[in-house]
């Protein structure tokens, strides 16, 4: 049994009587302390998908087990922490305040909170060490999506659910988070699940890209990303690298309508 596993998962969102197929018979499963990337044009259902993993939003038929159980269960379990596009993080709390925040929220987990030294460990592994007691309200919008990423890893969730983590980032501090992600993953070896428009983070970042179709959305493609780890910049140089690129796009523009 895989640790998340998707079976024939269908979904159907009903609005003013308008029915819109958002997914449609997916299977899918994913290892645990993979990075798994989810990509393909927009529409086509991948953050419902993502929600769907999380118990956030109920699929109308098929099953989804996370290690065995449902959805909802594995969220009370805490398993899951979520990166959306935006971090949810509380201004007037310091930065590392901001940390501790799963762990206050989460009061009857048995698990302690990490010390200290823990949470300022991962804050300087995202170049914010020297943060740590500044209030949230004083970091850029990049500086604020790293903590958040740094707070998902701390959190104590062995599951992250990442929604277009860096789409609201411009594209030099885009580029400069997929190296801070891929080097606290490398270090930390989540379960992630990973949605994106980008391509070359992607490929940077995955074990495995799974490419999907137009609405509704199907699988179409799943492309395991073979190349060394440790992973960095120099790689996206290599042959290898720049095949998986055009791969995943070739795969893309079949479904492009000019
Ligand atoms: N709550 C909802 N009610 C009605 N329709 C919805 C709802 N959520 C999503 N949809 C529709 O379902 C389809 C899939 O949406 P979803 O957000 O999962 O796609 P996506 O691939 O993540 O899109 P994008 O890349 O643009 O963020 C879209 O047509 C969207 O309009």
């Amino acid at each position: 049994m895989s640790y998340i596993e998707l079976t024939q998962v269908s979904k159907q969102y009903r609005r003013r009587g308008q029915a819109t197929e958002a997914l449609h018979l997916i299977d899918l499963n994913i290892e645990k302390g993979k990075f798994v990337s989810i990509i393909g044009p927009s529409g086509c259902g991948k953050s419902s998908l993502l929600r769907i993993i999380g118990g956030l939003v109920k699929q109308d038929c098929g099953e989804v087990l996370i290690n065995g159980r449902s959805p909802l269960e594995a969220q009370k379990q805490k398993q899951f922490g979520f990166v959306p596009q935006s971090p949810a993080l509380f201004p007037w709390r310091t930065v590392l305040q901001n940390m501790q925040l799963p762990f206050e929220v989460n009061r009857q987990a048995a698990e302690q909170p990490p010390q200290r030294e823990e949470l300022v460990k991962l804050l300087e592994m995202v170049g914010l060490g020297e943060f740590t007691d500044a209030y949230a309200k004083e970091l850029s919008g990049g500086m604020q999506q790293r903590v958040g990423i740094a707070r998902a890893f701390g959190s104590g969730a062995p599951i992250l659910l990442m929604d277009e983590p860096f789409s609201a980032l411009d594209e030099i501090t885009r580029e400069k988070m997929s190296y801070l992600l891929l080097n606290i993953w490398e270090s930390y070896q989540k379960t992630v699940v990973f949605v994106t428009h980008n391509i070359r983070e992607a490929v940077l970042l995955s074990d495995e890209v799974i490419i999907m179709s137009p609405r509704p959305g199907r699988i179409k493609a799943r492309i395991g990303i073979e190349l060394p780890r440790p992973r960095s910049a120099e790689l996206e140089e290599s042959e290898q690298f720049q095949q998986y690129m055009a791969d995943i796009r070739a795969y893309l523009r079949q479904d492009w309508q000019v």
